[in-house]
Order: C-alpha cells, then structure tokens, then sequence
C-alpha cells in the first residue's frame, strides 16, 4: 500500500548538506500496524512529513497505492503529538472534527453523521458541543482522533499522538486506536518514543537510526485482541523489548546483528 524508496530529505537550500532522512527504505502492507522507534532527533517526524506529502523529499519517492505521493493523499489523515495546537479553540469539537471533510466535498448530512460516529467511536458522544479548552488532554486527543477518524482514512499517521498524557489516559487511549483502526480496516504508521507501546500496538516495529534509515526491523507475533496486562505479561513480549531496548541502546548494533538473549529483558 505504502512504498518508501530511497527517501532522502535535507533541511535548507543545499541538497548536500547534512541529511534528516537517507537511504530510508520500506513498505507497508494494507492492514498492518507499523511502529517506528528511534532517538530524539533521528528523523521520525520529518519521515512522516515527507511520507504525508507535506514536505518534498530531496531525493527517492513515497508511493501511495503504487502512485507517487505529491501532497496530502485524500485517504490519508495524520494525528500530530501537540493535540493543543492541531485543535482549533474557537471551534466546538464537533465542528474541529467536521472542519476537514470539507476537502473531501463531504458537507450537510453526510458530514454531521461521519462527525457523530466518530465522536461516538472515541466515547465523546453529547460531547460536540464543548470547546476543546474545556475538555481534559486526553478528551482532547481523542477528539484529534474522532477528526482523523471521520476523514474514514485508509491510513493514518502518527506521531508520537500519546506522548502528553499521562499513563491510565495513554492506555484507553492505545486500546481506543487499536479497537478503530480494527472496525475501519485503517493502515497505520505509527511514531513513538516507548518500546512498549510499539510492541504492544504493531504487527511489525522498525527502528531508525539517524540519519533515518531502518537499522532493525521486528515482526511482533502477538496474539489480538491485545490486552494492557495480558500481553504484556508474555514471554514473547519481553523478548520483542529487550530485542528493542538493545537495537535503540546498543550503539552500533545494526540489522545484521544477532539478537540480544531474552535474558536481557528489563
Ligand atoms: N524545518 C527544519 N529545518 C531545519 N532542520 C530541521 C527542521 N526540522 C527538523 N530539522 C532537523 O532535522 C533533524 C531531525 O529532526 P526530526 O524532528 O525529524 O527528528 P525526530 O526523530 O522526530 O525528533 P523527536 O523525536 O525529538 O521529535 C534534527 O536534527 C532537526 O534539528
């Protein structure tokens, strides 16, 4: 479905100054999860820029359903971290949720429907009417998701989208995405910081090292649905994370090393 190729892109006027993103290869099947890892400031957010159409790469392409991403896909919607930024405050939620589908000529009827199951989707039901400051951040992240949402996206981009709130708020919100993206059959890209949380939500998780290329890639075998305390307590799970946890610390480990023993687990 999503084809990355060779992806390079430079920040400034010079194409040869020093790289954000390079030699970046991968793809994404329809369907799957895919969480990507990698330190502060290796590159993840100018990938995702890059796969969404926002920015242009410097060189290599980004192929959506075998054509070359130029701009914004239409079937695309990207959730950013700094929910409080991405909503607008002077717009009730139910209209910060419809406001996008107008570039999709969706408006009138269609647009409050897809705009009420979408609230309904993330449990902000009779919620519509409020003003995103006086909602709690998680309330307010799951509206920033009711938008990606009600966009009916085929896939969905995500960077770092639970990174402020806190633990309990994350966990609803982790089960909310997965329960979603299963009923909407959505593909998603999914950026973190948190080696449990990429195992914990991917069918395959792959770690940049920067400049950002895929120094490792992991297929997480885990049994769905996933459950908070169940698959997290799996053997399997603690050796994807040590696995992790050793390719993100390990300094020069790369793809083509052996695997950290699961003893390792932390
Ligand atoms: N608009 C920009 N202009 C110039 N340099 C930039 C720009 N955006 C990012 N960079 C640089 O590109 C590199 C990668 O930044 P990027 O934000 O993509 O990393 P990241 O992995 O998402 O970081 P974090 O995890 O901290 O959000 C960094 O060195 C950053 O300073």
């Amino acid at each position: 479905m999503l084809d990355v190729l060779g992806l390079r892109k430079v920040h400034g006027p010079d194409p040869d100054g020093p790289p954000a993103v390079a030699d970046l290869d991968f793809s994404v099947a329809a369907g799957e999860f895919v969480a990507i890892l990698g330190s502060s400031g290796c590159g993840k957010t100018t990938m995702l820029r890059c796969l969404s159409g926002l920015v242009p790469p410097t060189a290599g392409e980004v192929l959506l359903h075998g054509a070359p991403v130029t701009g914004p896909p239409k079937d695309m919607a990207f959730v950013f971290q700094d929910y409080s930024r991405s909503l607008l405050p002077w717009m009730t939620v139910r209209r910060n949720v419809a406001f996008p589908l107008r570039y999709q000529g969706v408006t009138g009827p269609a647009a409050r429907t897809a705009t009420e199951e979408a609230l309904a989707a993330v449990g902000l039901a009779g919620r519509g009417d409020r003003f995103p400051w006086q909602l709690s951040g998680g309330m307010q992240q799951r509206v920033a998701i009711a938008r990606a949402l009600a966009y009916r996206p085929k896939l969905l981009l995500m960077d770092e989208p639970f990174a402020s709130v806190d633990a309990q708020t994350r966990a609803g919100l982790e089960d909310l995405l997965l329960e979603v993206r299963e009923r909407y059959d959505i593909t998603v890209v999914f950026v973190t910081h948190d080696i449990d949380e990429a195992v914990y939500l991917a069918d395959r998780v792959l770690v940049l090292r920067p400049p950002a290329h895929v120094s490792l890639a992991v297929d997480v075998d885990l049994p769905r649905p996933r459950h908070q305390v169940d698959t997290k307590r799996l053997p399997e799970f603690g050796r994807l994370r040590a696995e992790l946890f050793a390719a993100l610390d390990g300094g020069g480990r790369d793809a083509a090393a052996p695997a950290p023993s699961p003893a390792d687990a932390g």
